[in-house]
């Protein structure tokens, strides 16, 4: 570990070997980019002299590409790095006037998201929603573990997090009744963000060459609205009112000593999907609901990787643009389930808390924050929000 000057930060997950990108404000200023070092970000474009900093999103950073990605990233570190702290007219006098509180700013979406994909990536979360919509059937369609299956979103509807979500109101089951969804739930889910975009016709190159890192994403999913409205086409309005991702951007490359090969696949997919490096992640979730934890799932034993998501996503000729979202689908690991549709099997087992209520599905002014740690200290940071009665 590479240790800073600043303040706490090698004691926290938000050491010199993280470093994740936001966009901030403190009161009457305009957004702009910031990294975060411990409990404090760093306001990038005076420090750097650059004014892509100076924007209220980082996508015209990302359209830079991997190169500058980590020519900004090598710079930080260095600029952060203890051993230069004592020098006369070190580093640490320029920066640390542009270091800021955490709790003196607020953060803001990250990135102006251009499309949105979900994907459906875990064994477990598959078949789990399997048993519960289609109790008849096979849990596993057909194609599943031939293709990663996934289907677009809203990308206009992608909050940051902290923003209230207000219970949607719909067609519901059993249809078609309409009113306030009384099956609310969540998805804890791991999102990738694209930088380096793709002409249409192309197919993209590496992961690490497009994609500049990753954020935790929750999709609310309001479950009776989307039993009623799904068959044959798949999601829309039961998740397409708001998507929750964390202020922070992590770049690939702080997650290094998280990668691991991925689940072994039967059948070996098709040649297109073959993994060219390992590009699963060894990262566990915290999924709290009012503070208490409800579940811990691991990302690590995920079917589909994010590489083989991001082929399988332009092998037909769609382009990719620069602040493109794709998630990895709801992650479910054994006995550790992302949703509250597993947890507590379709609301068969209600979830107790310490309060002596009990959740089936989300109440009104219930809290769901989802946390994630990947090896080497790393923190993701948390994607939280309240519900909000329906209007
Ligand atoms: O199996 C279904 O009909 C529904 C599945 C989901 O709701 C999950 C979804 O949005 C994709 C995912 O998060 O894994
Ligand atoms: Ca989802
Ligand atoms: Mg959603």
């Amino acid at each position: 570990m590479t240790r800073s000057w600043v303040p706490g930060a090698d004691e926290s997950l938000f050491g010199l070997d993280n470093l994740p990108y936001g966009v901030f404000s403190r009161p009457g200023e305009a957004p702009r980019v910031g990294v975060r070092v411990g409990d404090h970000v760093l306001d990038l474009a005076p420090v750097l002299h650059d004014e892509v900093f100076a924007s209220p999103t980082l996508n015209a950073f990302l359209a830079r590409g991997r190169t500058a990605w980590r020519e900004t990233r090598a710079r930080l570190r260095t600029l952060l790095a203890a051993d230069r702290a004592d020098e006369a007219g070190g580093d640490r006098a320029v920066v640390e006037p542009h270091l800021i509180p955490l709790d003196q700013v607020t953060m803001h979406l990250p990135v102006e998201v251009a499309d949105y994909v979900d994907f459906y990536a875990s064994l477990e979360h598959a078949s789990n929603l399997g048993r519960i919509f289609r109790p008849d059937e096979e849990p596993l369609k057909p194609n599943w573990r031939h293709l990663p299956v996934g289907y677009h979103g809203r990308a206009g509807t992608v909050v940051v997090s902290g923003t209230p979500v207000r219970r949607p109101c719909g067609q519901r089951m059993p249809g078609p009744s309409f009113g306030p969804s009384a099956r609310l739930d969540i998805e804890a889910e791991l999102a990738f963000v694209v930088g380096t975009p793709t002409r249409p016709g192309e197919r993209a190159g590496a992961f690490e060459d497009h994609v500049f890192g990753v954020t935790l994403l929750n999709d609310w999913s309001a479950r009776d609205i989307q039993a009623w409205e799904y068959v044959p086409l798949g999601p829309f309005l039961g998740k397409s009112f708001a998507t929750s991702i964390s202020p922070w951007i992590t770049p690939l490359d702080a997650l290094e000593h998280a990668r691991v090969a991925g689940r072994e696949q039967d059948p070996v997919p098709l040649d297109y999907l073959r993994r060219q490096s390992p590009w699963g992640l060894d990262l566990t979730l915290r999924v709290e609901l009012n503070g208490e934890t409800i579940s811990t799932p691991s990302y690590r034993d995920m079917y589909w990787t994010p590489d083989q998501m991001l082929a399988h996503m332009t092998v037909n000729g769609a382009s990719l643009r620069t602040g493109d979202l794709y998630a990895s689908g709801t992650i479910s690991s054994e006995g550790a389930f992302g949703s509250l549709i597993e947890v507590t099997w379709n609301g068969a087992e209600p979830v107790k808390l310490t309060d002596g209520t009990t959740r089936a599905f989300l109440e009104d002014g219930d809290t769901v924050t989802i946390t994630a740690t990947a090896p080497g200290g790393i923190g993701l940071g948390e994607v939280t929000g309240r519900i909000t009665s329906a209007t």
